[in-house]
């Protein structure tokens, strides 16, 4: 059974109508003339305990609003909504309890204590029991390497310190679902990897069933085996990342170092570029196997190295959102 589904969910915002022309700001001001927009616009998923799920799409496409409506913060227009059991906008504290948030742009900390005292606080908030609390606490210390700077106000904390910190608190009364927005922005490679590492281990050692929204490719790369993508509150694509790269990115380069400079000719493959012994080849690998195409070249040349590279996903979205006539 799903733990998270949606079944035709909408949400629709007002706003004002934009006035141009004389007075425009004056009859703003007593305009009841609004027009409506439909941020999500019937959106059907179902996510089943243990996944780790990439939600994307473009600026404006409905994730946050999506992600929302699934923390109970909004009501949708329509449509219906199960998290866990609990629809969330009409059992929001219930629904609290199932979940850990974590937006990469602001914090759920208090700014002005240390970071351990967050952590009491939420224990206190979510009545997490004390020894349980205590076993937590060691474990995400360890796990996130937070032990240098638990006493430190959270406004002193670095962007990838506050990071970790979030997680842990995200995690301290052990949610079995947790929504990740952009939790890699604005870090570092090495700070990026470390979350990336903690979510990974997560999902794979407690079963958390995790919602990630990013516009790192390398996040959805290195955690996600599933990608809903979403444009204009419309799911687009549901399913795993292989077959999208084969239908928007069917073709594999090889990359091959030759011993002498040569003109390679090899059935299958088409040169993309040749510098000196440098030969990068694009080739199908649903018509030609990469084991036959190797095979091939090195009955023909002498070669020192070589390396077969995956289609960038960044790519492969980009060419998907072009081919439906939307330039994200
Ligand atoms: N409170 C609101 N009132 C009016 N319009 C809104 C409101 N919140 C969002 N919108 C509009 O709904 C649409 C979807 O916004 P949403 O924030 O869900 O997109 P997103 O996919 O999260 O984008 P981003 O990647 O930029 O965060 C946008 O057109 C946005 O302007």
């Amino acid at each position: 059974m799903p733990l998270i589904e949606t079944r035709a969910l909408v949400k629709e915002f007002r706003r004002l109508r934009p006035k141009t022309g004389r007075f425009a700001t004056v009859r703003k001001l007593f305009s009841r003339d609004y027009e409506a927009i439909r941020a999500v616009d019937g959106i059907d998923f179902a996510i089943e305990p243990g996944e780790l799920v990439g939600y994307l799409g473009p600026n404006g496409a409905g994730k946050s609003t999506t992600i929302k409506m699934l923390t109970g913060i909004l009501t949708p227009t329509s449509g219906d909504i199960e998290v866990a059991g609990v629809v969330p906008y009409k059992h929001r504290q219930r629904n609290a309890r199932n979940i850990g948030v974590v937006f990469g742009q602001r914090t759920q900390l208090w700014w002005d204590l240390p970071l351990i005292d967050s952590f009491k606080l939420i224990g206190k908030l979510y009545q997490v029991p004390k020894a349980k609390y205590a076993e937590n606490v060691e474990r995400f210390t360890e796990l996130l390497d937070m032990s240098s700077f638990l006493d430190t106000p959270v406004r002193q904390l670095s962007l990838g310190q506050r990071m970790r910190g979030d997680l842990a608190a995200a995690m301290l009364y052990e949610p079995p679902i947790l929504y990740l927005d952009e939790p890699t922005v604005g870090l570092d490679v090495i700070a990026k990897e470390r979350i990336r590492e903690f979510i990974a281990e997560l999902n794979a050692d407690t079963g958390t069933t995790i919602i990630l929204t990013t516009h790192d490719m390398d996040d959805v790369e290195r955690l996600c085996r599933r990608l809903i993508l979403i444009d204009h509150g419309l799911v687009l694509y549901d399913g795993p990342v292989g077959p999208l790269k084969e239908k928007y990115s069917p073709h594999r380069e090889l990359a091959v170092q030759l011993t002498h400079p040569a003109d390679v000719e090899v059935p299958g493959a088409e040169v993309v570029s040749h510098e000196g012994g440098a030969v990068r080849l694009s080739f199908d690998p649903t018509t030609t196997p990469v084991a036959r195409l190797i095979a091939e070249i090195s009955a023909r040349y002498e070669i020192t190295d070589l390396s077969v590279s995956e289609p960038d996903l960044e790519d492969v979205i980009r060419k998907m959102y072009a081919e439906r006539g939307d330039t994200g």
